[in-house]
């Protein structure tokens, strides 16, 4: 499916049902709108599925892994070594993202879209390499249109086969050293916000002048990539990455399939501006996880318009943060398929106190 055809293929959620499941959501035996963000979750899900009753399915979350090229410019903290190796304590199960989705009963799926290094030894990994890394945003263009549009198919692809696979809800998940520099590159190119606005730390610097670097390098990213700016598959290709290209693709697909979507922090979130840059319907079945700590990301929070379901402080990536909300999102579907109704339950339903307790 080109991406094309899959952007002609989403379809904007069906709001007509959305007042019966508020009815359903006010019917069940609890003081109206005490269980909060839940509530909304649960009713933006129900209408994400298209299933009038949903139930808690199969999770996957969908770790696309990729290298930089502006890594060269020596600012990370880590080496650009570090992205195979991660992928690898991945494949092994003990990274961060393997405990946690351990935790929740999820599905881990890694996918090779870029990285610098030969993984087919590499068991359990799927080769979908695009490249081998980007180019130096700082220098030029990522990345050709030809391996933008070749990596968000690889995310297209990852979406159907899960939907085909039975997944109910999916998960953006990357592994990509230095992949925070693209992500801020974007959202000071899409957002308005500044670039010291829009860079953080991400996973740190060498030396204390690692956040001049990294600003200078933006700048000068988005001013050598000025004229591909103005729309957001060229400013993918431009400033974006690998695996940030095959997450906007995840997102596209999963729409396509009517499958909620849960999006990790900064760099996930860049890719899902991209996302609904390219067809704003997609935002109907996005979660956005949580509020990344590093300081950018309020601006993506604010630029998709979506609530954080958590506030931890989380700062590593991976999908950390998404399959943790997807504890969350399964407790809001239970609430809306298991709690009874006053009726059901021979409550007494206190309309009352609905109207007197402060909106
Ligand atoms: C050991 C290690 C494990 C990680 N797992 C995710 N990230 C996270 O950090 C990287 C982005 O941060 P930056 O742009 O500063 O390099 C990405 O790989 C992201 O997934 C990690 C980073 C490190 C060092
Ligand atoms: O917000 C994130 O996902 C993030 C932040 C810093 C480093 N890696 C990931």
């Amino acid at each position: 499916m080109t991406l094309e055809e899959t952007i002609a293929r989403i379809r904007p959620v069906d709001r007509s049902q959305e007042a019966s499941i508020q009815s359903h959501i006010d019917n069940l035996t609890k003081p109206q709108g005490s269980l909060g963000q839940l509530e909304n979750i649960a009713k933006r899900y129900v209408l994400a599925s298209g299933q009038g009753w949903p139930s808690v399915g199969k999770k996957r979350v969908c770790v696309f892994a990729g290298d930089h090229g502006m890594v060269e410019a020596g600012f990370t903290f880590s080496e650009q070594v570090v992205t195979g190796q991660i992928v690898r304590n991945m494949l092994a199960g003990g990274a961060g993202i393997n405990v946690f989705s351990r935790h929740v009963g999820v599905e881990v799926e890694c996918i090779d879209v870029g990285i610098a290094a030969d993984m087919s030894d590499a068991e359990g990994l799927l080769d979908r390499k695009v490249a081998w890394g980007t180019q130096n945003i700082g220098k030029g263009p990522a990345m050709t249109m030809a391996e933008c549009e070749a990596a968000v198919g690889v995310g297209i692809e990852r979406a159907q086969v899960a939907a085909a696979e039975g997944v109910t809800m999916v998960a953006t998940g990357e592994m990509g050293i230095g992949n925070t520099t693209p992500s801020s590159a974007l959202l000071a190119a899409l957002l308005p916000c500044s670039v010291p606005e829009a860079t953080g730390p991400g996973a740190g610097f060498k030396n204390a002048d690692g956040l001049r670097a990294k600003i200078a390098l933006i700048e000068q990213a988005l001013e050598v990539n000025r004229a591909a700016l103005d729309h957001p598959l060229t400013a993918l290709a431009a400033v974006g990455g690998l695996e940030i290209a095959a997450l906007t693709g995840l997102c596209l697909g999963a729409a396509e399939h009517k499958m909620p979507i849960v999006v990790d922090g900064i760099i996930s979130s860049a890719a899902a501006l991209v996302a609904c840059r390219l067809c704003p319907e997609v935002a109907d079945y996005m979660f956005l996880a949580h509020q990344s700590a590093d300081p950018g990301h309020a601006y993506f929070v604010k630029g998709l318009g979506l609530q954080p379901i958590l506030q931890l402080d989380l700062r590593l990536g991976e999908g950390t943060g998404s399959v943790l909300a997807m504890h969350l999102i399964d407790a809001a579907i239970k609430m809306y398929t298991e709690m009874a109704s006053f009726t059901a339950a021979k409550v007494t339903n206190p309309e009352v106190n609905a109207r007197c307790y402060p909106a």
